[in-house]
Order: structure tokens, then C-alpha cells, then sequence
């Protein structure tokens, strides 16, 4: 399977690119990856920036808004099928939502996944949009992704939970700041080896609201391995693996066959 991480670098200031601009930038580099990719990934609210908290109010869309019919348009011109990263969604009945949206090749929404984890404690994302409840997996060809967002990395249960729902490759979409991009590489390669799936992390370059990103989009193995990471600035980062690598490790070193289950309800917050 060919996958095309696409590291895109955000300027929150609509002077130096507006949103509408950005979309048809991203757009024309999704398309460059036909006949090279099978699987596109965005990263997370890449219209907005991930850390521009007042622009997730007035840049929201409905679901169907105009990123959807854009990002859906081009997985139908590329044959791909397009991990379109994340938007703001403004939910006509409730609050904003950090809502990821993936696409098939023929241009139908296949999953559409509201970031469980919201960040920022007791400020930005985590009170200015509502929580997701589902865990959300997707059918590609040759393997079964599980959809993920960012701050979501660092909860390993939600990956289980993905795997029991027969998730083989954890799809990370992020706007992960480099003041913590140690963090971001151990967490991807942890999810991967714990897991014994590939794990796809799409970072975002750039700075949003002052904050820098990390970039450093990753691929790992579901031995740990890294297959692929880009550098600080946009990039296309591009790799190639195969699936039934997930079924092989887990087999010749079947550690998830010893899950302790009983284990895993929490008693108390810490
Ligand atoms: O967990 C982190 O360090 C970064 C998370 C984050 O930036 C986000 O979820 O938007």
C-alpha cells in the first residue's frame, strides 16, 4: 500500500494565506499524489490551525460545508482514498466539534470521526469545542485504519479499543508543537509496537497563533521500526508497506493473545 503524508504548513494569517487559498493549495498537492498513492493523509484542522482558536468559531462549517466538497472532489480526481484531516464543525444542534473526515475514491464520505481528546485543559480546544463518543474505523483495501486526532495519541486505551474493533493501521492526524515533538516520536513508535499495527502520524509545519509545529510526520511498523519521517517544513512525505506485516508480527510475537482484560477498567482518576 502507498500512502502520501502531506505536512502542511499553516499560516494562520489570512494576509499571508486565507483559508479558501489553502484549500485550493491543498487540494492541487492531493491531486499531484494520483497514480503515486493509494491513501492520502492531512493533518488536523489545517484550515484554521490547530492552536488559532478564534478562528475555529468563524472559519466552523457544517459537516457538508466547503472543505468537505472540496477534499471530496479531489479524492474523486486523484483515485485516492483521502484521510482529509480534520475541520471545525459546527453542528447545527450542538457545539463545534474537531470532526476528521475521510473519503473514498470515488468521492463518498467513508468515516467521518470527532476528536474524543480535546486539548488545552482548561482553555482552547477543550472548551471551545464538544468531545467526541465514537471510535471510528474505516475499511481501506488491504488493511483497516483506525482514525484518530492529535491529543488522542496520548491515551492508549482508545487504540485498543481501535484494535479490538479489528484496526490494523492507527491513523494520527496532528498539529503537534515542537516544544513537544520528543513526545510525538515516542508516542507513534509506542502506539505501533503495543499495538503491533502500522501507525501513520501526519503532523502539520508552520506556525498557528504563535505556536510552532513539530512536522516530523511519521510511519512506523508494527514492529516499531520507522519507515518514514519528514523534516521541520511542508512535505510530502511518501511510503510504501504491506499490511499483512500486522498479521505476521502479531502471530510470530502474539503479545496482545495475553491482554490481562481485567485490568483495564479504571478505579480512580488520577
Ligand atoms: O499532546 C500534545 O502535546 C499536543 C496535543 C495537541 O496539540 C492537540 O491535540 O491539538
Amino acid at each position: 500500500m502507498r500512502a502520501s503524508l502531506i505536512q502542511i504548513a499553516v499560516n494562520d494569517d489570512k494576509a499571508v494565506e486565507s483559508v479558501n487559498s489553502r484549500r485550493e493549495r491543498v487540494s492541487s498537492l492531493v491531486r499531484a499524489e494520483a497514480g503515486v498513492a493509494d491513501l492520502v493523509v492531512l493533518p488536523e484542522l489545517w484550515t484554521t490551525g490547530a492552536f488559532a482558536y478564534e478562528l475555529f468559531s468563524e472559519e466552523a462549517e457544517p459537516l457538508e460545508g466547503p472543505t468537505f466538497e472540496a477534499m471530496a472532489k479531489v479524492a474523486r480526481d486523484a483515485g485516492v482514498w483521502l484521510h482529509a484531516g480534520s475541520i471545525p464543525e459546527r453542528d447545527p444542534e450542538g457545539p463545534l466539534y474537531n470532526t476528521s473526515l475521510v473519503f473514498s475514491p470515488d468521492g463518498e464520505l467513508a468515516a467521518a470521526y470527532r476528536k474524543i481528546h480535546r486539548f488545552g485543559f482548561d482553555k482552547g480546544e477543550a472548551v471551545l469545542m464538544g468531545a467526541g463518543e465514537e471510535l471510528v474505523t474505516v475499511r481501506l483495501p488491504e488493511t483497516v485504519a483506525g482514525v484518530t486526532t492529535c491529543y488522542d495519541l496520548r491515551f492508549p486505551e482508545l487504540y485498543r479499543g481501535l484494535v479490538d474493533r479489528g484496526a490494523q493501521t492507527l491513523i494520527v492526524s496532528a498539529g503537534w508543537p515542537e516544544r513537544r515533538r520528543s513526545h510525538w516520536t515516542l508516542l507513534a513508535q509506542a502506539r505501533a509496537v503495543e499495538n503491533q499495527a502500522f501507525v501513520l502520524a501526519c503532523g502539520s509545519a508552520g506556525t498557528h497563533a504563535g505556536v510552532p509545529q513539530a512536522g516530523h510526520s511519521i510511519v512506523v511498523d508494527p514492529w516499531g521500526a520507522v519507515l518514514a519521517e519528514a523534516g521541520a517544513g511542508e512535505e510530502v512525505l511518501r511510503v510504501e508497506f504491506d499490511p499483512a506485516k500486522v498479521g505476521v508480527t502479531r502471530e510470530q510475537f502474539p503479545a496482545l493473545k495475553d491482554r490481562q482484560l481485567g485490568l483495564a477498567a479504571p478505579t480512580r482518576r488520577a
